[in-house]
């Protein structure tokens, strides 16, 4: 791979639900092991974007390549396998297990190997030693033994994020990672990224400004499904048709 090359690129990426078309013709290039961040006023088609390039969502228009190869008709989990994992999906932790359990689980599905074989405990054990510096990596070592639905919010997340580095991603998918969060838990989890991020490729949707100024190398503007603008922070909120964007109402601070 040439260094030119992007990890992740989308080329006329197009969606239209019903005829309303939510992105339109969009072409992103996602940087290795850059923090590309996905902006821009309600309803500019962020989410439909990257459901898109997630592969929850199949365009109607545009490819997308990972690493050179065309992806755009892999399921989600065919592109997981390949090392493009989303990550913060509630649904991913199993409540009743606890922390260690469920980035054990996590790493027993990474290695594919059948349940009979996971039977034997000193298989099981194997792994705890690599659950061990997930949970460390992450700040949850003290919350191993902790059932997940017991943990505080903000924790979860960091649950979520030990179960996505179990699948050893190259590049992490965060749709909203501070959504619902308070200040205390946005720092924490913005630390995490951006430690995760020294040795992963980071393309994520969010609506918190100062934590994408914070995090992001690149940033792209989007607008009624296309996009507005593109460059670091500076550049991006220097831009005048971003400022009016923004301006113009349909935005909420999260
Ligand atoms: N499944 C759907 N069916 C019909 N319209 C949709 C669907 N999903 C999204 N849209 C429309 O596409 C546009 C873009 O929506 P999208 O959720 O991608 O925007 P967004 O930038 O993520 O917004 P927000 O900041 O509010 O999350 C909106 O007008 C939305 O109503």
């Amino acid at each position: 791979m040439s260094e030119e090359q992007p990890i992740i690129e989308a080329r006329g990426l197009t969606r239209s639900f019903h005829g309303f078309v939510a992105v339109n013709k969009v072409d992103l290039r996602v940087r290795l092991g850059s923090v590309h961040a996905l902006i821009g006023p309600n309803g500019a088609g962020k989410s439909t974007l990257f459901n898109l390039i997630t592969k929850f969502l199949a365009p109607t228009e545009g490819r997308i390549f990972y690493k050179g190869e065309d992806i755009t008709a892999l399921r989600p989990d065919e592109i997981s396998r390949k090392g493009m994992v989303r990550s913060f999906q509630i649904s991913s932790v199993f409540p009743h297990l606890s922390v260690h359990e469920n980035v054990r689980v996590a790493l027993q599905a990474r290695s594919g190997a059948t349940y009979s074989f996971w039977k034997s405990d000193s298989r099981l054990d194997a792994f705890n030693g690599r659950v061990d510096e997930l949970l460390d990596s992450v700040g949850l070592a003290a919350f191993a033994h902790v059932s997940a639905v017991e943990l505080p919010y903000g924790r979860k997340r960091a649950l979520e994020l030990a179960t996505t580095l179990a699948l050893d991603p190259e590049v992490l998918l965060l749709d909203e990672p501070m959504a619902g969060m308070g200040r205390e838990d946005i720092a924490r989890t913005a630390d995490l990224i951006r430690t995760v991020s020294r040795s992963h490729t980071v393309l994520m949707v969010e609506h918190n400004l100062g934590v994408v100024a914070d995090l992001s190398d690149t940033i792209t503007v989007l607008r009624r499904g296309e996009v507005l603008a593109e460059g670091s922070y500076a550049e991006v909120s220097a831009n005048a048709e971003v400022q009016k964007a923004y301006m113009g109402g349909g935005h909420h601070a999260h």
